[in-house]
Formats: C-alpha cells, sequence, structure tokens
C-alpha cells in the first residue's frame, strides 16, 4: 500500500531539545489527517520536515515513496505548506496576493484559489492588512490551494475561524481531498473542538506519536467500561486507563480492530463509548504515565 507520508526512526534534535523522536508513521493518502498535540509536541517541526523546509536529524520520510530531501520535497510532488504566521503581505490586495500566487508557483489554478475566496466572501479588493484574522487565514487557505498541492501542510489554520467557519472550512477541504487526492495535514492543539475536523488522527506527545488511526475506527474500538472491582476488565482490548474505587472499577480500552462492542460486556458491567476530545485527553494521560515511569527508571 502507498501511503501520502511515512516516516521510519524520524528523529529531530534542536541541541539537546527532541522535537521529534524516533517516530514510526504511515498516513494513508486522500485523507484529513488531524494532526494533535500539545504546545511543544512536535506538530510544526514534523510539518516542516515533510514540507522539505527542515532536515531530519536521522531517519527516513518518504512522501507518496518517494524520499523526501531538504529544500526539494518529495520530488515530482508538490507540497504546499501553510504556516502559523500566514505569509501575506499588508500593502497587497487579495487579488494581488492570487497574482503573486501565480507567478511564484510552478502550477497554479486562478479558478480554485478563486472559488475558495468567494465561498468564503473574502472581499477580492480590500488589501490584506485591513483584513480581519479569519479572512487572512481564508486568503492564505486560497493562495495554497491555487498551487494545487498534493500534500497540503496546514499549522493551525483553524486558529483565527469562530466555528461556523471552522466547519465549513474542514467540510471544504473534505470536498476538495476526495474531487483531487489531495492530502490534507492540519494540525490543532484545540481538542475540545476537534470533532469532525478530520477523518484520520495523528497524535503527538513529546516528539513521539501515541495515537494514530482512523477517526471512526478509534471511536468504535474504544470502550469505557464500568464494573464491580476487579484487577482487569472482562473481554479483550488493551487498558488505556483503569480508575478503582473499594467497589467499583473503570477501565478504558481498546478492543481489537473489528470485535464488535458486545451488547452486555459482563454481568454487572456496563460498556459506553468514548467520545473524541476525551479519548485524546486519556492517551495524553496515559503517554505523559508512561514518561514518568520511563523517567524513574531510568
Ligand atoms: N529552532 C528551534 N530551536 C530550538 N528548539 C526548537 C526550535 N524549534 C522548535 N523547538 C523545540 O522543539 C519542540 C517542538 O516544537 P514544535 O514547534 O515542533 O512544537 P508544536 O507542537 O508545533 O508546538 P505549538 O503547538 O506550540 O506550535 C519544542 O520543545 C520547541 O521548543
Amino acid at each position: 500500500m502507498t501511503f501520502a507520508i511515512e516516516a521510519r526512526g524520524l528523529t529531530k534534535r534542536y541541541g539537546d531539545v527532541w522535537a521529534l523522536r524516533d517516530c514510526d508513521l504511515q498516513l494513508p493518502a486522500n485523507r484529513i489527517i488531524a494532526l494533535v498535540g500539545a504546545n511543544g509536541a512536535g506538530k510544526s517541526t514534523l510539518m516542516s520536515i515533510v514540507s522539505g523546509l527542515l532536515r531530519a536529524t536521522s531517519g527516513t520520510l518518504l512522501l507518496n515513496d518517494r524520499p523526501v530531501v531538504k529544500g526539494a520535497a518529495g520530488t515530482g510532488d508538490r507540497v504546499a505548506i501553510l504556516a502559523q504566521d500566514k505569509p501575506l503581505y499588508r500593502d497587497f490586495s487579495v487579488t494581488d496576493m492570487l497574482h503573486f500566487g501565480r507567478s511564484t508557483n510552478r502550477v497554479w489554478d486562478q479558478r480554485r484559489a478563486l472559488s475558495w475566496l468567494e465561498r468564503f466572501d473574502v472581499p477580492l479588493n480590500r488589501r490584506c492588512g485591513k483584513l480581519s484574522g479569519g479572512q487572512r487565514a481564508q486568503v492564505a487557505l486560497a493562495v495554497a490551494l491555487g498551487s494545487r498541492p498534493d500534500v497540503l501542510l496546514l499549522d493551525e489554520p483553524l486558529a483565527n475561524l469562530d466555528p461556523v467557519a471552522r466547519t465549513e472550512v474542514t467540510g471544504e477541504l473534505m470536498a476538495e481531498a476526495a474531487d483531487t487526492g489531495m492530502t490534507v495535514m492540519l494540525s490543532t492543539h484545540i481538542v475540545a473542538e476537534l470533532s469532525g475536523v478530520g477523518d484520520h488522527l495523528l497524535l503527538l506527545d513529546a516528539g513521539r506519536p501515541v495515537l494514530t488511526g482512523d477517526v471512526e475506527e478509534l471511536l468504535e474500538s474504544h470502550l469505557r467500561l464500568v464494573g464491580p472491582r476487579a484487577d482487569l476488565p472482562p473481554g479483550p482490548g488493551a487498558i488505556v486507563q483503569a480508575q478503582h474505587t473499594d467497589r467499583q472499577s473503570t477501565f478504558v480500552v481498546r478492543r481489537p480492530s473489528g470485535v464488535a462492542a458486545p451488547a452486555v460486556v459482563a454481568p454487572g458491567w456496563s460498556a459506553q463509548p468514548i467520545a473524541l476530545d476525551e479519548l485524546i485527553l486519556i492517551h495524553l494521560k496515559a503517554a505523559a504515565k508512561t514518561h514518568r515511569n520511563l523517567e524513574a527508571a531510568a
């Protein structure tokens, strides 16, 4: 199978700071990948390496099966990155920004860039410096889309958008990905508003992937089991979290893929689904506990 983005042992160190640690990743093509992690987790670093702007300390990164070399990202593949500080010229009108996009990109799709701006009612003759933060984000997105990338990397693109625009943007990006075969990787640390943002998840913690997979599959495979005090949960699955009182135990388990959730788990036990934002927080807590244990053992 060809993955849009594949990493093997990918590591990036800035002096003694490990931004990425020995990451193995396989991310599918033609999807919206939500790259989630706390501040400093390594999201921007990963995107910069994927885009060819930054060299990894060690390891390999493949884009559509071809190695990415700094300065020549995935030879033959078009990669667009939209960094956190959206690069727009304040004195340029929106139309000027599209001319700029046309003159600085090998491939340019004016219709695609324009239809994005029209879709979001961005005034074309207004100077970028006079646009709202959300409108500036839309212009930067339109310029990135105009370059017809195979892989579009968006670093915190939703931060300046209101909740309605956020949902619309992610919906439109999913439609664009379906129409064109583009893969989108979109970073965010707004866990509470993650629902519907991506169809594939990559959760980074302290430079390491701690959870990755199809969002629907992840939601289906995780269950919260509540029952009488027990050392182990009933049924199959890896324990992600265990909490106990004198009389009751609560486990969050990740069941093997393809195993349907049972209607009744075991006598006295109940099973509940877990929302995505909660699932992410549970995995982050589990990862932090593992780090603490590893540090204590070292
Ligand atoms: N140029 C640099 N020099 C030294 N350390 C750096 C540099 N860039 C990033 N780092 C460090 O690498 C780690 C990962 O940073 P990165 O910017 O990739 O995280 P992030 O997940 O994108 O964070 P945020 O959500 O805050 O943008 C952090 O500890 C950061 O301080």
